[in-house]
C-alpha cells in the first residue's frame, strides 16, 4: 500500500504540520508534487503531496509523532487534481527553501506556485436541508473550443474538387493547410461560417475535436527587431553572459550585476542574452517591477521573439494566468515577462533569469510569506543551473556589495550609446523661492524651463512623490491636524472628488468646515500633491499636462495608455508620482523637474537614502535620451543634503561607498541581516505585552546561546502605529548570526502565534 505526506493548502499561518493519507487503488499514480483533494476535519481541501512512501516508512513517520499510532485513523486521498504532478523536484526544493528562509509553513510556500493560490472552490453539499459535506471542483478551467481536423475522406473530396460547393472546398483547403485544428472563429476570419464546418463533419470530411484556447490579454503588434551595433561595453557584457550560459558551473559566475547608467542600453544586453539562451533550447524569465510601466520592454522582447513571449501581471484573471503557466510548462512559449509572482511559474527548461531594476521594492511581497523575488530567483537558478542577471543604474547596496566583493560577476555600462549624454542637473533652493515670495510648488527656474521646452516643441516630465491636492490639513487655532480615525496618518485633501482621503485604508471623509477639536473655522491646507501641481502647471502658456498617479490609473493598463498618449505628443508635460520616473525611453523628453526632492530622503529608515537617491537618478535619467541634450531641475529645501549632492553629480559609486560604510557600523545589510517582528492587535496594551515578551525572550536566548554580533531593538511602535484600527508594535533584530536567530524563532512558541508577523530581510526597519 502506498501513503503520502500532504501539506494542507489552507490560508492559515500556523499550520506547520503535514498529514499522512492513504492512496486508494485508483490513485496509485499519485506521488511527490501532485495536488490532491483530501478530507481534513469536516471539509475537503486541497493539499500538496510532499513525499510518498510505503506502509513501513509511513509507520516510522507516524510513530515519531505518536508511539501508539494506528493505521485505522489514516484517511484516504479523495481525488487528484490534474493528470500529473504540478511541482517538479526543483519547484519542491525551492518551496522547501522558501519556507525555511522566510519562516513560513511549507503549504504557504507551495501555494505561491499555484495560479490563484488555490485551484479549488469548496462547494457545500446539502441533504434534506442539512450540510453534509463539502465538495470540490477544479477552479482553473481550461477553456476549450470546438475545432475541426480534415479527414482522409475530406482530402479525397478536396482532391476531386466540386465547383458547385465552392465554400466547402475552401473550408477543406483551410483545414488541410492548418497545422492545428481550426475553430469557428478562425474559419470566420476566412469568411467561412461555422455551419459550413458542421456540414463537413456531417459528410465525414472533417473530424470534430476540442482545442485548448489560450487567452492572451496582452496581444500587441510587435514591431520589427532592429539590429543595433553593440557598444564595446555591451559586447563585453554579452560575451561574459554567453560564456556562463555555455560552461555552466565552471569558472564562470552564475550570477551577474549589470550596472549601467540610465539610457546605457541594458535592454539590448538582455535581448542578446535571452536570444542566446533560447538558441540553447532554454527558457528565459524576465522580471520587471511593474508591468504597466514596462510596455517598452515587452514590445522590445516581442519584436525579437514574437510568439515565444508570454506576459503575466497582477491584473490578469486567474484563468489567463493559468494559460500562461501552461504555455511555459509545455514550452509553447519560452520567454516569460512578468512581475514578482512570475518567479513561481513552472518552466520546462529554465536557463536565464533577468531582473530589471533589481533594487525596486516591488520585488518584495509585503504580506506573508514576505519573500523577495530576487532571492527566490537565485534559488531557482541554482536548482536549474540557470544564470541570474540583475540589471540597474542604481543597484541595491546588497547586490552592489556582492559584485564589488567578487561573489558575483560585475558588468558595467558607463556611457550612453551614440551622441546622448547624461543630463546636467541644476539644484534650486526652495527657501530662496519663499524669500522671493514665490509660494508656488514650482520654482521660477523650473517654470521658465518648462515654458521654454514646450515652446521648442519638446517634452517635460515632472515628478512629485505625493498624490492628492494638499497633503496636510491643520487648524490654525489649536494646531490639530486631521488624521484618519482608523490609522495613525494624516488625511490628504483630494480636490477631484472633493474629499479627504486616508492613503492607508482608503477611507474618505467630508472636507471639514470647522476644526473637529476646537470648532475654529480657521482650517488651513498645507503641502501639495500632484493635483495641485497639475493645476499650476496647466496654467503655463502652451502647456498640455497629463497626470499619472494611483488615482488616475485605477483601471486596467491605464499607465500604458497615459504613457502612450504622451509618446504620441497629445501632451507635452507628464506629471506624476514615482511611476513617471521609471523605465520609459522617450526621445523628445529634454527636461525633468523634480519637486520636493527631500520628501523621500527624510524618513528615519536605513534604506531611505538609497531609495531617494535611486528615485532621483531614475527620474533624472528620463531626460536627454534622444539626440537633444537633457536637463534636470531638482527642487529642495535642503541643498546641502549629501544625497542631493551625489544625485546632482549622478555619482553612484561614491554614494554607495559612503552608505556601505555607515551600514557596516550600524549592522545593516549587507553586513548584518534583519528580521522584523510585528505584533498586531486591536488592543494596544496586549500588543505591548506580547511585544515585551518576545523581546525579552530573544534577548535571553541571544545571551544564552552566545549569538554572534546581534542587536535587538524594541518593542517600539511601527512607523505607522495603527492601520485599520489595529495597533502595530515592532521588534527588529539585526544580526551577523541570522541562522541562529531564525532557528530560535522557529523552535519557539511565537512561530504559531497568530498575530505576530515575521519579515525576513524587511524593506523598512520602522
Ligand atoms: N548599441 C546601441 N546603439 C545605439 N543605440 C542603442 C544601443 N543600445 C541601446 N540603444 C538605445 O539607447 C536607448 C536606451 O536604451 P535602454 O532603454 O536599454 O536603456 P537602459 O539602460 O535600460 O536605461 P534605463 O535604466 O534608464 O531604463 C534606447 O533607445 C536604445 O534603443
Ligand atoms: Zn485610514
Amino acid at each position: 500500500m502506498k501513503y503520502v505526506l500532504v501539506a494542507i493548502n489552507l490560508p492559515v499561518k500556523n499550520l506547520f504540520r503535514q498529514f499522512i493519507y492513504r492512496l486508494p487503488e485508483n490513485l496509485l499514480q499519485v506521488g511527490e508534487g501532485w495536488r490532491v483533494i483530501v478530507p481534513f476535519g469536516s471539509q475537503k481541501v486541497e493539499g500538496f503531496v510532499v513525499q510518498a512512501f510505503s506502509r513501513e516508512e509511513a509507520a516510522e513517520v507516524l510513530q515519531k509523532d505518536n508511539p501508539d499510532f494506528s493505521f485505522a485513523g489514516v484517511k484516504e486521498v479523495s481525488a487528484a487534481l490534474g493528470t500529473r504532478p504540478w511541482f517538479n523536484d526543483e519547484m519542491l526544493q525551492t518551496a522547501k527553501w522558501l519556507a525555511k528562509y522566510y519562516l513560513c509553513s511549507l503549504a504557504e510556500a507551495m501555494r505561491l506556485f499555484i495560479p490563484g493560490k488555490t485551484s479549488i472552490r469548496r462547494k457545500p453539499v446539502y441533504q434534506g436541508g442539512k450540510l453534509i459535506a463539502y465538495d470540490v471542483e477544479e477552479r482553473l478551467k481550461a477553456r476549450t473550443v470546438l475545432a475541426y481536423n480534415i479527414t482522409e475522406a475530406g482530402r479525397a473530396a478536396l482532391q476531386a474538387g466540386n465547383p458547385r460547393a465552392k465554400v466547402q472546398m475552401r473550408a477543406l483547403e483551410l483545414l488541410q493547410q492548418a497545422a492545428e485544428p481550426v475553430d469557428g472563429k478562425e474559419a470566420e476570419a476566412q469568411h467561412i461560417s461555422a455551419a459550413v464546418l458542421r456540414a463537413l463533419a456531417e459528410k465525414g470530411w472533417a473530424l470534430r475535436t476540442e482545442k485548448r484556447l489560450l487567452r492572451n490579454s496582452y496581444d500587441r503588434q510587435a514591431e520589427w527587431k532592429e539590429t543595433l551595433q553593440l557598444t564595446s561595453e555591451q559586447e563585453q557584457a554579452v560575451l561574459k553572459i554567453r560564456a556562463s550560459l555555455d560552461h555552466f558551473a565552471s569558472s564562470c559566475p552564475q550570477e551577474f550585476l549589470l550596472q549601467g547608467i540610465t539610457g546605457s542600453g541594458k535592454t539590448e544586453v538582455y535581448l542578446r542574452a535571452a536570444d542566446y539562451a533560447l538558441r540553447q533550447g532554454r527558457q528565459v524569465l524576465v522580471l520587471v517591477p511593474e508591468i504597466a510601466l514596462t510596455t517598452q520592454i515587452v514590445q522590445r522582447f516581442q519584436a525579437w521573439f514574437h510568439n515565444e513571449v508570454a506576459v503575466v501581471h497582477s491584473k490578469l484573471s486567474q484563468n489567463e494566468r493559468g494559460d500562461v503557466w501552461y504555455k511555459m510548462r509545455t514550452g509553447e512559449a519560452n520567454v516569460l515577462i512578468g512581475v514578482r509572482s512570475a518567479v513561481f511559474a513552472p518552466f520546462k527548461n529554465l536557463g536565464l533569469v533577468i531582473i530589471d531594476e533589481e533594487q525596486e521594492n516591488s520585488y518584495k511581497q509585503e504580506e506573508r510569506p514576505a519573500y523577495h523575488a530576487r532571492e527566490v530567483a537565485r534559488c531557482r537558478c541554482n536548482n536549474n543551473s540557470a544564470v541570474l542577471l540583475l540589471g540597474s543604474a542604481t543597484p541595491s547596496l546588497e547586490t552592489y556589495y556582492r559584485a564589488v566583493s567578487g561573489s558575483i560577476g560585475h558588468l558595467q555600462l558607463t556611457f550612453r550609446p551614440g551622441n546622448s549624454v547624461l543630463p546636467a542637473v541644476d539644484v534650486v533652493d526652495m527657501r530662496e523661492e519663499l524669500a522671493q515670495k514665490n509660494f508656488s510648488v514650482i520654482s521660477r527656474k523650473l517654470r521658465r524651463e518648462i515654458v521654454a521646452a514646450v515652446h521648442a516643441g519638446q517634452q517635460a516630465v515632472v515628478l512629485l512623490n505625493r498624490r492628492g491636492y494638499s497633503t496636510f490639513v491643520m487648524c490654525r487655532d489649536c494646531g490639530e491636524t486631521l488624521t484618519c480615525p482608523h490609522c495613525a496618518v494624516s488625511l490628504v485633501y483630494h480636490a477631484d472628488e472633493q474629499v479627504m482621503r486616508c492613503h492607508y485604508c482608503g477611507n474618505t471623509y467630508p472636507i471639514p468646515r470647522t476644526c473637529p477639536d476646537c470648532g475654529s473655522r480657521r482650517i488651513k491646507f498645507f503641502g501639495s500633491g500632484t493635483q495641485k501641481a497639475e493645476q499650476e502647471i496647466s496654467q503655463m502658456p502652451g502647456v498640455r499636462v497629463l497626470r499619472m498617479d494611483q488615482d488616475s490609473t485605477a483601471t486596467k493598463l491605464a499607465h500604458e495608455e497615459i504613457i502612450g498618449r504622451f509618446v504620441k505628443k497629445e501632451a507635452n508635460v507628464l506629471l506624476g508620482t514615482q511611476m513617471v520616473a521609471k523605465g520609459h525611453d522617450i526621445p523628445d523628453v529634454t527636461l525633468v523637474g523634480i519637486l520636493a526632492a527631500d520628501s523621500a530622503l527624510n524618513l528615519p529608515d536605513f534604506r531611505a537614502s538609497e531609495r531617494g537617491f535611486s528615485l532621483l537618478i531614475q527620474a533624472a535619467g528620463r531626460a536627454g535620451r534622444g539626440d537633444k541634450p537633457g536637463r534636470v531641475v531638482l527642487q529642495t529645501y535642503d541643498p546641502e543634503n549629501e544625497v542631493i549632492n551625489f544625485a546632482k553629480k549622478q555619482d553612484y559609486e561614491t554614494f554607495a561607498k559612503r552608505e556601505l560604510a555607515q551600514r557596516k557600523v550600524l549592522l545593516y545589510p549587507p553586513y548584518g541581516q534583519i528580521i522584523k517582528l510585528t505584533v498586531i492587535d486591536k488592543n494596544e496594551k496586549k500588543a505591548w505585552e506580547l511585544g515585551d515578551e518576545v523581546a525579552l525572550f530573544l534577548r535571553n536566548r541571544c545571551e544564552m546561546e552566545k549569538w554572534g554580533r546581534t542587536e535587538i531593538m524594541g518593542p517600539f511602535p511601527s512607523g505607522v502605529a495603527k492601520v485599520r484600527d489595529l495597533y502595530r508594535i515592532n521588534i527588529v533584530v539585526k544580526s551577523m548570526d541570522m541562522e541562529k536567530v531564525k532557528n530560535c524563532l522557529s523552535g519557539s512558541r511565537f512561530r504559531t502565534v497568530k498575530n505576530i508577523y515575521f519579515d525576513v530581510d524587511p524593506i523598512t526597519a520602522i
